[in-house]
């Protein structure tokens, strides 16, 4: 039976995801909607209000934005009277053990994205969050060993314009990995071509340290990169968005 409803909001630095999970319901499943950033302030009492059993619920929050956005939205869950738990990264959760010192430092989507992974696939794992930033994060017998972070695709793209007199590109490019034949190509397959290679790297990096893994590909990007995987990595796991796979972890477990 599917036990009571939470609303599990991911504010990454692009998008604000989220998804209406109702405890028992399969974790593979999750599929974000998404909000703009500019807009919560209007759309998430709207959601709220479309809602009939709206003090029945409760929210479950993961944040790598500004504390003043992340106070604007916790604060509406409060004038709704609907409680809200920010999720943190931790030292230790559901048995899963971090490699930072410092905990608090590490973004809390990548330590939900690492929960989720694990409740799904529960053995060493490659957790791979194509988003603003792509993260790549390292898991065997269930210590984090540490990750990579760099920029995403469309970061890389914007980077190399801006730090260019010449470089121009035009987001309406679609990547593909073939050379370029005008600038804009030639900036957004060269984008695609550096994604793929830092999952290449996470890959042969986690064969090292692992003989047998789950790889998780998710986030904003994932349906790009997925497109061009290697053929060893036919087996990864396509998530839309393991953050919110690690919310619903913590809404039935909290
Ligand atoms: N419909 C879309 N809206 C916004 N970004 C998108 C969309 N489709 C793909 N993207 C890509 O996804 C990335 C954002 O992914 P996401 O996982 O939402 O990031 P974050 O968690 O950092 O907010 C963008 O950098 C962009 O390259
Ligand atoms: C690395 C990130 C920017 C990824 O954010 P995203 O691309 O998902 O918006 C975020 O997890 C973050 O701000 N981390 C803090 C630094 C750290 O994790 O060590
Ligand atoms: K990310």
């Amino acid at each position: 039976m599917l036990g009571r409803a939470s609303l599990l909001i991911d504010v990454g630095n692009t998008n604000i995801k989220y998804v209406w999970y109702a405890e028992g319901e399969s974790l593979l499943g999750i599929s974000p909607h998404i909000i703009a950033n500019e807009s919560i302030e209007q759309a998430l009492p709207d959601l709220l209000a479309s809602r009939k059993d709206i003090s029945n619920i409760n929210a479950f929050i993961c944040s790598v934005k500004s504390s003043e956005l992340t106070q604007t939205i916790l604060s509406i869950f409060n004038e709704a009277g609907i409680s809200c738990v920010q999720a943190q990264s931790q030292s230790c959760q559901f048995g899963l053990k971090n490699s930072y010192e410092n905990v608090s430092n590490m973004g809390s989507d990548r330590w939900l994205a690492m929960l989720g992974a694990d409740a799904i696939c529960n053995q060493d794992a490659l957790v791979i969050d194509a988003g603003t930033a792509i993260t790549c994060d390292f898991i065997v017998d269930k210590q984090h060993l540490g990750g990579w972070i760099a920029p995403g695709l469309s970061l890389l793209r914007k980077s190399v314009v801006s730090n260019t007199q010449r470089v121009f590109d035009f987001d309406s490019v679609t990547p593909a990995l073939l050379p370029g034949q005008d600038t804009s190509n030639c900036v957004a397959n060269g984008a695609l071509a550096q994604s793929i290679g830092i999952v290449y790297q996470a890959y042969a990096l986690m064969n090292e340290k692992s003989s047998e893994f789950t790889v998780f590909l998710s986030g904003g990007d994932h349906a790009i990169i997925k497109q061009y995987l290697p053929p060893a990595l036919g087996n990864a796991q396509i998530h839309p968005n393991l953050v919110l796979a690690g919310l619903a972890r913590l809404s039935s477990n909290p």
